[in-house]
C-alpha cells in the first residue's frame, strides 16, 4: 500500500505564510492549550477537507501497513528522525505510562515510523492500527490530529467525535509537527489514548517535546558550525526556549531556531544576510577568544535591538579552522599536533609565547590523562588553580566535576568533614542527610588540593589513606565507599621545608609529586605583550580595542608584579575604564597605589624610564596629573576623579600645597 501517492505536499511551518507580524505571533510561544486544542473552525475545515477527499464517516478505516519492504525504507527515510525522537519519545512516555496512552512518531505524510504504548492500550491500538507503517494523513483517515497538524501546520488535538471516522470516536489525539530549521515539516510526534485519558497537559508535553527534537535536530544538522545559545535570562540557556542560532567559521549566518527568530525580531529570510558582528556587534573571534580560557563563564552579547542576552557557544569546527582560530602567536610549529582535537585546548591557550610555559605544557601534555599526580607551585597569582582547571579540561574526565578545595581558607575544625563528608548526627550541627564532602563530589573528576602545604598533619594521613586505597569513609560512617578521581595539588609554600620541620608528611608529598610543575612569576615570563593583549581583550571595553601605551608598557615589563597575573588583570580591568572612549591606557589611567610601587621599586627598575629629569617616572606623572589638571579647568576633584586617584595625589604632583 502507499497511500502517500497523490498526497498534498506537508503544510511549512504555520508562520511561513503569515504576513510579518503574525510570524512572530506564531514564534511567540503562546503556551495557552487552548490555543491548540480542538479548535472548532479548524476540525470543521477539516471535516471538508476529508469529505472532498470522498471519505465517509462511517467507512472502515484503512489499517493495512506498508509491506516489510516499503516499511525498512520508510525507516531508513527516518534514520536521523528517528535517532533523535527516539529518546524524546522514551522520556514522554515515561510521564505518561499507565494513562493508557501511546508516543507515535510519524514521517512527513502520517505514516508511523515508531510507537510505544501502554499494553492495555496497544491491544485497542491494534484495532484502529496506530502501528508502524500504518498511515494517518487525513487523505487515509479525515480528521485526525496527526494528519490534520501536517495539514495545519500547527499542533492539533482531535478528541472523541471530533474526528471524521466514527471508528476512532474512541480515541484522544494530541500531535505537533517537527520542522527542519527551514520550517518544513519532517515529522509528527503525537500521544494517543482512550478518550477517557484525555488530560489538558498533554498538548503541552507534545509540543516540549517536538520543540526538543527540533532543537536536537537543528544542531545535529549544522556539524562543521559555530552554534550560539542564548537567552536573556540565564537559567533558561539549555532549556526548550533557548535561541539557537548557527554561524558559519567566517561568521555568516547559517540559521536559527524559533525562539532565536523571535529573539532577534527577525525571520529566518531575514537573517540570511546577517553576520555573527551584524547581529551582535562583536567580531567572532571574540567567541574565539572567550573559549581558549580554562572556565568560561557564560558570554554577555548585546542584540541590535539592545536588549542584553546571556550565551553560550558551541564551536564544533574542523581541523583546518581548529587550527586557524588556534594558532598562537608564538607556538613553534612542531607543537601543534598534527591531528588537532576538535574542541579548543585549555591547556594550549596558557601557552602564549614563554618558553618555560611552552615547555611546562609539554610536560603536562604527556601525563594528561594518565592519573599521574600533579603538584603545581608558583606565587601567588600566577595562575595555579586556572592551569588546575586546564589540565582537567584537556583530559578524558572533562564532563566530570573539576572540584577545587582551598586548604588554607578552611577553619582545621572543618576541613575533614569538607573533604571526607560526613553521615547525619556525625557531630554536632551536622547537617540532617549529612554531607557529600569534596573528595566524593569529585569521583570520576578532578580534586584540586589548593594551598596543600597548610592541610593539618592529622589530615595528611588520611588523604593519604585515600589515595593509597581509592576509598573515602564519610566521619562517622563505617562505609568505605570507592572513588576515582585525578588529583591536582598547588602550593606557594616550600614542601621539602614543611617537612624538614615536621609540618608535612614525607610519604603524602611523595604520593602528591609525580609530576612537580613550578609557574613562572610574571616578571619573570618573556610573552607580557601577549599576555596584556589578552587580559585587555578579555577586560572589554564594550566592544572598543585597548591598548597600552608604549612608555607603560616599559613600566610594565620592569614592574616586579607581586600579585602576578591577580594584580595585572585587575589593574588592566580598572585602566581601561579610566581609558574610557580614547582606548590608550597612559600613565595617568594607572591607580595610585601601582605608581606608588613603581616609584618605590629599586632604582635600577625606573632608570630606564627616566633618562632624564623629564623624562623620569616622577616627571612622567607630573606630566599627566598636570594635563588632565589643564583639561578639568584647574578643579583638582575634577581631576582626581578622572585619573582615579584621591585629591592628595593631584596636590602633591602638581606641588600645589
Ligand atoms: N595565563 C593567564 N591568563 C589570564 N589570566 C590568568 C592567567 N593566569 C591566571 N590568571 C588570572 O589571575 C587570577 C589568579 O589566578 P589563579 O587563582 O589561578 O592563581 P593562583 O596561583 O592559584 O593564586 P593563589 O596562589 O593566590 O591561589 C585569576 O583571576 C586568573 O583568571
Amino acid at each position: 500500500m502507499n497511500s502517500l501517492r497523490g498526497a498534498p505536499a506537508p503544510a511549512k511551518r504555520g508562520s511561513q505564510n503569515l504576513p510579518e507580524g503574525d510570524k512572530m505571533r506564531d514564534i511567540s510561544y503562546n503556551r495557552s492549550a487552548q490555543h491548540f486544542s480542538c479548535d472548532p473552525a479548524v476540525i470543521e475545515k477539516s471535516h471538508q477537507r476529508s469529505s472532498a477527499y470522498g471519505l465517509d464517516q462511517h467507512d472502515k478505516p484503512d489499517i493495512m501497513p506498508l509491506d516489510r519492504s516499503s516499511l525498512s525504507l520508510l525507516l531508513e527515510q527516518n534514520r536521523v528522525l528517528h535517532a533523535h525522537a527516539l529518546p524524546v519519545m522514551e522520556t514522554l512516555y515515561e510521564q505518561i505510562v499507565n494513562t493508557h496512552n501511546m508516543v507515535i512518531l510519524t514521517d512527513a505524510h502520517g505514516v508511523i515510523v515508531h510507537a510505544l504504548g501502554d499494553d492495555d492500550f496497544l491491544v485497542k491500538a491494534n484495532r484502529v492500527a496506530l502501528n508502524p507503517g500504518v498511515t494517518w494523513s487525513e487523505q487515509s483517515k479525515g480528521t485526525n490530529a496527526i494528519g490534520t497538524a501536517i495539514a495545519e501546520g500547527v499542533p492539533t488535538t482531535v478528541h472523541a467525535d471530533a474526528h471524521y471516522l466514527s471508528a476512532n470516536h474512541f480515541l484522544t489525539c494530541s500531535a505537533a509537527p517537527i520542522f527542519d530549521y527551514q520550517g518544513n515539516i519532517l515529522g509528527v510526534l503525537d500521544v494517543s489514548g482512550d478518550r477517557g485519558s484525555y488530560h489538558k497537559h498533554t498538548m503541552a508535553l507534545v509540543r516540549m517535546s517536538a520543540q526538543m527534537i527540533e532543537n536536537q535536530l537543528f544542531t545535529a544538522a549544522f556539524e562543521n558550525a559555530v552554534t550560539l545559545h542564548f537567552h536573556s535570562r540565564p537559567e533558561f540557556i539549555g532549556t526548550l526556549v533557548e535561541g539557537i542560532a548557527c554561524f558559519t567559521p567566517g561568521g555568516r549566518f547559517l540559521s536559527a531556531n524559533r525562539s532565536a527568530m523571535f529573539q532577534l525580531g527577525l525571520s529566518q529570510a531575514a537573517l540570511q544576510s546577517h553576520t555573527f558582528s551584524s547581529l551582535f556587534g562583536l567580531p567572532l573571534s571574540t567567541l574565539f577568544d572567550h573559549y581558549r580560557t580554562a572556565a568560561p563563564g557564560l558570554l554577555n552579547l548585546c542584540l541590535h535591538s539592545g536588549v542584553k542576552v546571556y550565551a553560550r557557544a558551541e564551536l564544533r569546527l574542523s581541523n583546518s579552522v581548529f587550527q586557524h582560530y588556534s594558532e598562537l602567536p608564538s607556538l613553534p610549529a612542531a607543537a601543534v599536533p598534527k591531528v588537532a582535537p576538535r574542541r579548543l585546548s585549555s591547556l594550549r591557550y596558557l601557552n602564549t609565547g614563554d618558553p618555560h610555559m611552552a615547555t611546562l605544557i609539554g610536560k603536562l601534555d604527556k601525563v594528561i590523562g594518565r592519573d599521574i599526580p600533579i603538584l603545581i607551585t608558583g606565587e601567588t597569582g600566577t595562575g595555579k588553580e586556572l592551569l588546575a582547571q586546564a589540565i582537567h579540561n584537556d583530559s578524558p574526565r572533562k564532563n566530570n566535576a573539576f572540584v577545587a578545595v582551598n586548604c588554607a581558607s578552611i577553619p582545621e575544625t572543618l576541613i575533614e568533614s569538607e573533604l571526607f563528608g560526613y553521615e547525619e548526627g556525625a557531630f554536632t550541627g551536622a547537617r540532617k542527610k549529612g554531607g557529600q564532602g569534596k573528595l566524593l563530589q569529585a569521583n570520576g573528576g578532578t580534586l584540586f588540593l589548593d594551598e596543600i602545604g597548610d592541610m593539618p598533619l592529622s589530615l595528611q594521613a588520611r588523604l593519604l589513606r585515600v589515595l593509597q586505597e581509592r576509598v573515602v569513609t564519610p566521619l562517622g560512617s563505617t562505609k568505605a565507599i570507592p572513588v576515582n578521581l585525578a588529583v591536582i595539588c598547588a602550593t606557594n609554600r616550600n614542601l621539602r621545608e614543611l617537612i624538614a620541620a615536621n609540618l608535612f608528611r614525607e610519604d603524602l608529598y611523595y604520593r602528591l609529586n609525580g609530576l612537580v610543575v613550578k609557574l613562572p612569576a610574571l616578571r619573570e615570563r618573556s610573552d607580557l605583550d601577549v599576555i596584556v593583549d589578552r587580559l585587555l581583550a578579555e577586560a572589554g571595553n564594550e566592544g572598543r580595542c585597548c591598548s597600552v601605551a608604549p612608555d607603560i608598557m616599559e613600566l610594565f615589563r620592569r614592574h616586579s608584579w607581586p600579585g602576578n597575573f591577580r594584580q595585572l588583570s585587575n589593574l588592566l580591568r580598572t585602566a581601561v575604564v579610566m581609558a574610557g572612549e580614547d582606548g590608550l591606557i597612559r600613565l595617568e589611567h594607572l591607580p595610585d597605589d601601582f605608581l606608588e610601587d613603581v616609584q618605590a621599586e629599586p632604582p635600577l627598575a625606573v632608570a630606564a624610564v627616566s633618562t632624564d629629569g623629564a623624562g623620569s617616572l616622577e616627571g612622567l606623572a607630573q606630566a599627566a596629573v598636570r594635563s588632565a589638571y589643564e583639561a578639568c579647568g584647574g578643579n583638582v576633584s575634577a581631576t582626581a576623579k578622572a585619573l582615579g586617584v584621591s585629591r592628595n595625589t593631584v596636590y602633591r604632583k602638581l606641588n600645589l600645597r
